[in-house]
């Protein structure tokens, strides 16, 4: 039986956002300027407004302004894309994130596209992922930013470990392959489609759960002493009937098997948001010059 480390999040990202803060406060002494960073939400998503409300809560904290639009679910795209060309030519906005999903009626790509990529904090627009993909600067994305933080903190050198990354989005399995890649790990990507998945993760000395699907990855999928990241956040109603948040690895199984792993909650999400204020503070120094 292994001893399980658990990897904190939580202490992790606040850690980081006092490191922001005070960075903050050195750059709005030297510019005048104060990093502001716009939310957009279009709807009412439930678990979306508690994120977009720990969101403005963190900006403010971390001493940069938060400019909130909340749009209700019928408007039009093209109110939404007026909305942002606002926001690209307002100079003390640095940071655009456009929450999602989107209404069925507005086509996130033709959004995210809008955005002025400098100003792109959760480096969706093709240019940031591009670059990202080619290894030129880049706006990261936040969730695969804060996964590697945390491996890197319990690892060290990650060169040359077998990654499993399980998801393919946009948002989070792309991006972290490619953060795993230029961290020199041997990465693969498994989705819906990948043959005999147990397998394919029993390879992982890093194994990543990106999935969105509630304890999806088994104990016995795990290799004895790898390193696990549950990305996932799942709502689900418990045995007692109340509402908890579960990730997409079996936390309880991965026990004694897993040589550290992230809980759900306390893992990956807090680091989002640390890696979001990290990415605007970015942003406003590159736009400020
Ligand atoms: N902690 C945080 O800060 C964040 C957490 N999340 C959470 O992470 C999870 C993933 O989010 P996101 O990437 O947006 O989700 P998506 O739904 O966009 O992608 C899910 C991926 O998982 C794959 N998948 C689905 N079912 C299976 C299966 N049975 N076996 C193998 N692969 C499967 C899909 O494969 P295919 O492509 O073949 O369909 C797809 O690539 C969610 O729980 C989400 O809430 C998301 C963002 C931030
Ligand atoms: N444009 C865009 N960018 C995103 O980064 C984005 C998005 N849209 N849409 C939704 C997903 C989801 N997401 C989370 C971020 C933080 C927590 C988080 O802070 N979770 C805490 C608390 C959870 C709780 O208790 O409710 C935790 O896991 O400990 C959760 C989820 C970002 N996303």
């Amino acid at each position: 039986m292994i001893e399980t480390r658990l990897i904190d999040g939580k202490a992790f990202a606040e850690t980081l956002r006092a490191r922001i803060a005070s960075d903050v406060t050195a750059f709005h002494a030297a510019t005048g300027v104060k990093p502001g960073l716009a939310v957009v939400l279009v709807g009412e998503d439930p678990a979306s407004s508690v994120y977009v409300r720990n969101k403005g809560r963190q900006t403010l904290e971390a001493g940069m302004a938060s400019f909130e639009h909340k749009l209700p679910a019928e408007t039009s795209q093209d109110e939404v894309l007026a909305l942002i060309a606002t926001l690209n030519a307002d100079s003390s906005v640095h940071g655009i994130l456009v929450q999602l999903p989107l209404p069925g009626h507005i086509d996130a790509q033709a959004v995210l596209a809008t955005i002025d990529p400098a100003k792109d904090v959760d480096g969706f627009h093709v240019v940031n992922a591009g670059r990202l993909a080619v290894g030129l600067e880049a706006l990261v994305p936040c969730t695969p930013l804060g996964c590697v933080m945390l491996l890197k903190d319990t690892l060290g050198s990650l060169a040359g470990l077998e990654a499993v990354v399980v998801g393919r989005s946009n948002i989070v399995g792309k991006p972290l392959a490619q953060l795993l890649l230029r961290e020199d790990c041997t990465v693969t990507i498994a989705h819906s489609r990948t043959r005999d998945l147990p397998g394919v993760c029993r390879r992982a000395d890093i194994l990543i759960g990106a999935v969105g699907r509630p304890e999806m990855i088994r104990g016995d999928w795990i290799k004895p002493g790898a390193t696990v990241i549950d990305v996932g956040i799942n709502r689900i109603t418990g045995a007692d009937g109340k509402n908890r948040l579960v990730g997409d690895v079996a936390f309880e199984e991965a026990q004694g098997i897993a040589g550290a792993i992230t809980p759900v909650p306390g893992g990956v999400g807090p680091m989002t948001i640390a890696c979001l204020l990290a990415n605007t503070l970015t942003a406003a120094r590159r736009l400020v010059g």
